[in-house]
């Protein structure tokens, strides 16, 4: 099946990644907070982290395909080209002035170098070298504004799509400075030519979702955390849709803490065999679940709140889910959490791949029987998101079914 998931740690055929490029270079210590970066990285290292990376899933028989490559072959469909410029060009920010000099600079560029624009951005005196920028709007503009913002955390796939069997979701990103992300995860799956007659489960102009949110956790049942970036709404969007398709019989809803350390579910807790996840400790034990299922009426239900462990061992039919320890000790877990330790990403069961600097994590789950992968993230870390942010399975083999709840 060339577009296949129904768990997080079947057989991985094929990822979407994407190589960090110059909207890297575009975050500065004025600009860096708000565009969800915690540091500077530097490009040329986070690049070449990035390619180990890509190279370790190669060496595994996984199919890399990167998201810079699939957009400038989506921009050469006309619809798409029109569909993606809409999307830039909508920013109520421009004003009508220079909103028509921006369509026209958009207009005269080639395929590659309007990916360039839409993934890094379009920087005052760009718009100034190329010989326009006039009206109000662009006069009172600082020279460090940018007239299209850049998209740096394009790096993270993870949370821009989201398939669930057969069907892809193009999720509804909560934070002003990644919104833009989701029409260029729309436009590919809609007009590139692999991914023809592409099912859509869930789009951009819906209540917040995001995949890093998002945890198949065996076949019919879906995690999904809410805090900080999904909300509830979302969560039981997700959960209809899901339902009317038959792509799942239980969801369980989980709330996480809305903050920087806990954004996403996938930061406190990730799968690395079919019944066992490494989680963060202080959540083993307090997370709660409230199970969703398809009501008579068809209408989600929502059951009584329960630990998130029993919830799932019991939706996924399984006797327990086994809990493996982000570090040892509070302080190391804490570290390590914050470092994405606990962002795996699985290429099969008891398989994975972790940031090499998470020693004492990485050293627990081999203690486990898992096997890990190590690669280095000093600098892609940055951008706080480990291996499973930095990736979008698009196929993996299927596992079999859970008992139907
Ligand atoms: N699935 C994830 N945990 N993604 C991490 C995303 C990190 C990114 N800087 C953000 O704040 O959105």
């Amino acid at each position: 099946m060339n577009q296949y998931v129904d768990s997080e740690v079947g057989k991985l055929n094929t990822v979407l990644l994407h190589r960090p490029g110059p909207e890297l270079a575009r975050l500065t210590p004025r600009n860096n907070d708000s565009l969800l970066f915690d540091g500077i990285p530097w490009v040329g290292r986070a690049q070449e982290e990035h390619d180990a990376f890509a190279e370790a899933l190669r060496n595994h028989g996984v199919e890399v395909l990167h998201l810079g490559q699939l957009l400038v072959e989506t921009i050469a469909q006309p619809r798409a080209r029109a569909e993606l410029t809409g999307a830039t060009l909508a920013d109520p920010r421009l004003g009508d002035t220079l909103r028509d000099e921006v369509a026209e600079h958009l207009e005269n560029l080639d395929a590659g170098a309007l990916r360039d624009v839409l993934m890094a951005g379009l920087a005052w005196e760009e718009l100034r070298a190329a010989g326009s920028g006039r009206g109000l709007v662009y006069r009172l503009m600082d020279r460090h504004d940018f007239v299209i913002d850049p998209l740096p955390n394009l790096l993270f796939t993870r949370d821009s799509s989201a398939w669930i069997r057969g069907h892809v979701a193009v999720t509804s990103l909560a934070m002003p400075a990644r919104r833009r992300e989701t029409s260029i995860t729309r436009a590919i799956y809609q007009h590139h030519p692999r991914f023809v007659g592409a099912k859509l489960l869930y789009e951009p102009r819906l209540e917040p979702l995001e995949g890093g949110d998002v945890l198949l956790l065996a076949p019919g049942v879906i995690a999904v955390g809410v805090g900080e970036r999904t909300t509830p709404a979302g969560a039981e969007r997700l959960a209809r849709r899901a339902f009317s398709r038959e792509l799942a019989h239980t969801v369980l809803v989980v709330p996480i803490a809305q903050e920087r350390a806990t954004m996403h579910l996938d930061t406190v807790c990730t799968m690395v065999d079919i019944d066992a996840v490494v989680m963060y400790p202080p959540l083993a034990d307090t997370m709660i679940a409230f199970p969703v299922r398809q009501g008579a009426d068809g209408e989600p239900e929502v059951g009584k709140p329960q630990p998130f462990v029993n919830a799932a061992a019991e939706a996924m039919g399984i006797g327990r889910l086994r809990i493996i320890d982000t570090g040892l000790d509070p302080v190391t877990a804490e570290r390590e959490q914050w470092d994405d330790g606990n962002n795996t990403l699985a290429l099969a069961p008891r398989l994975c791949v972790a940031y090499e600097r998470n020693v004492e994590t990485n050293a627990q789950l081999e203690r486990a029987g898992i096997e890990v992968i190590r690669i280095a993230g000093s600098e892609l870390g940055s951008g706080r998101g480990g291996p499973r942010c930095m990736s979008c399975p698009i196929s993996r083999d299927p596992l079999p079914a859970a008992r139907s709840a």
